[in-house]
């Protein structure tokens, strides 16, 4: 396999949105979970987003598991590797943008990296080294009540140099209309006074068209799905990319089985999904109490839904307001409480497809990591898209057979986002 791009993804839902961007922008792709096993037979693409749980770990682990995804993506011939990270920035002080970058950019020779999680498709935006999230600046948007890394900064310059060793500038608005040859002199201006990383401004797609075409010109580069697009539609313009595919297609074949949904993102959208999910799905909330108390919620939990799975699907949510989870987080930890609900959920979603369930959508990041690792799903095939970052996805060498799967990102889909995936997984 020869692949032209490659991602590593800092979490599932990420590589799920990143590789939907890569397709539907003309690059056959495929998702791994983590490296491959050489055993796996993926299919011949050219882009390999390699899904990661690195997002909130210490940040020691995820220059480790980043530097062997870069290894391995280089191995099969990507040239250039596109980290991608939250479109709301999701780090914190200790990392793991800043750190993940300089170790992806000192292992590809050095430079200054390109970074933007500009992608105007869902509002995020930049302008002036400033993340504004639906028009609202970063650190006055639901992302201020994060329950991993609630972001206080919309300056993102200052963000990545707190987590940075060297130095972080900008490139911006003006200098990115001005084109790629601006950008470009820009960055060689840049590399000349040591700064190792830029935040580049972009509010639409053709910003981000211009910064993919310089991108691809270097070996590393750091942000969300937009700079995803910037970097397809910049090698399918090169006449590099064979052919456009069909792939999809083959995707969204029907797996037949139960259907369930698990959450655990307590964003304000999954929050206002859930509420519109109950007028016509069963939802159990658990208790998240209880669930750190012991295993009983937990069995609880599958007996409900055990109950009632073989009539129509079952939702089984987590999430929680922002104040019943610092509640819970002042007493438990952060990541302890964190931790131990994702056990709970990955649990829960294990039991459903013992169950029989075949097609399941899982809301939340870290929540889809522990899930997908729990399940021990290889890769995917991508699928359509059920809303803009959230395709639908199909298992490769699932040992349970095929399933289809949407992992969706917190803050992503409309209201009724729960009721539209179903209504795509056959
Ligand atoms: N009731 C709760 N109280 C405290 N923490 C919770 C509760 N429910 C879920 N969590 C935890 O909150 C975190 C939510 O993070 P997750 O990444 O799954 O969602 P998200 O941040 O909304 O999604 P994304 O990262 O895709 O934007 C998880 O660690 C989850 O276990
Ligand atoms: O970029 C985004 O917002 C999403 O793909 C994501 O990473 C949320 O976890």
């Amino acid at each position: 396999m020869t692949i032209l791009l490659g991602s590593i993804a800092d979490d599932y839902t990420g590589a799920s949105d990143l590789a939907n961007t890569l397709t539907k922008n003309g690059l056959r792709t495929v998702q791994t979970v983590g490296i491959p096993d050489p055993s796996l037979v993926l299919p011949d693409v050219d882009a390999v987003v390699v899904s990661m749980k690195i997002r909130s770990v210490a940040a020691a682990e995820a220059v480790a598991a980043a530097t062997e995804a870069e290894r391995w993506l280089r191995k099969c011939g990507a040239t250039h590797v596109l980290y991608k990270v939250c479109s709301t920035f999701d780090s914190t002080d200790a990392g793991n943008i800043g750190p993940v970058t300089e170790a992806l950019n000192i292992a590809a020779g050095g430079g200054t990296v390109l970074v933007t999680p500009a992608f105007p498709e869902t509002g995020r935006t930049v302008y002036l080294g400033h993340l504004f999230v639906g028009g609202q600046p970063l650190n006055e948007s639901p992302l201020k009540d994060h329950p991993l890394n609630p972001m206080h900064d919309a300056n993102l310059v200052r963000v990545m140099a707190r987590q940075s060793r060297g130095a972080v500038d900008i490139v911006d608005l003006a200098t990115v209309s001005a084109g790629a040859g601006a950008v470009k002199a820009r960055l060689e201006a840049l590399r000349a006074a040591g700064a190792t990383a830029a935040i580049a401004d972009a509010i639409c797609e053709p910003d981000l068209e211009t910064l993919g075409e310089v991108a691809l010109q270097t070996p590393v580069s750091t942000g969300a799905s937009g700079l995803g697009l910037g970097l397809a539609r910049a090698l399918t313009r090169s006449g590099r990319v064979s052919s456009t595919s069909a792939a999809t297609a083959g995707a969204m074949r029907p797996v037949g089985g139960l259907a369930a949904i698990v959450a655990g993102s307590c964003s304000s959208a999954t929050l206002r999904q859930l509420d519109v999910a109950e007028r016509s799905l069963p939802v159990l909330r658990l208790n998240p109490e209880k669930l750190l108390a012991g295993p009983e919620e937990i069995y609880a939990a599958i007996s409900w839904a055990g109950d009632r799975i073989s009539a129509g699907p079952v939702v089984v949510a987590a999430s929680a307001s922002p104040q019943t989870v610092s509640r819970l987080q002042s007493q438990y930890g952060r990541d302890a409480s964190g931790h131990a609900i994702e056990t709970a959920t990955s649990i829960i979603a294990e039991e459903l497809m013992t169950r029989g369930v075949r097609r399941l959508v899982i809301a939340g990041g870290e929540t889809a990591g522990a899930a997908v690792d729990r399940l021990a799903i290889p890769a995917f095939l991508i699928g359509l898209e059920i809303a803009p970052g959230v395709p639908v996805l199909r298992t490769v060498g699932n040992k349970q057979g095929d399933m289809l799967l949407a992992l969706k990102s917190g803050n992503f889909g409309g209201e009724d986002f729960f009721t539209a995936a179903l209504a795509m997984m056959h």
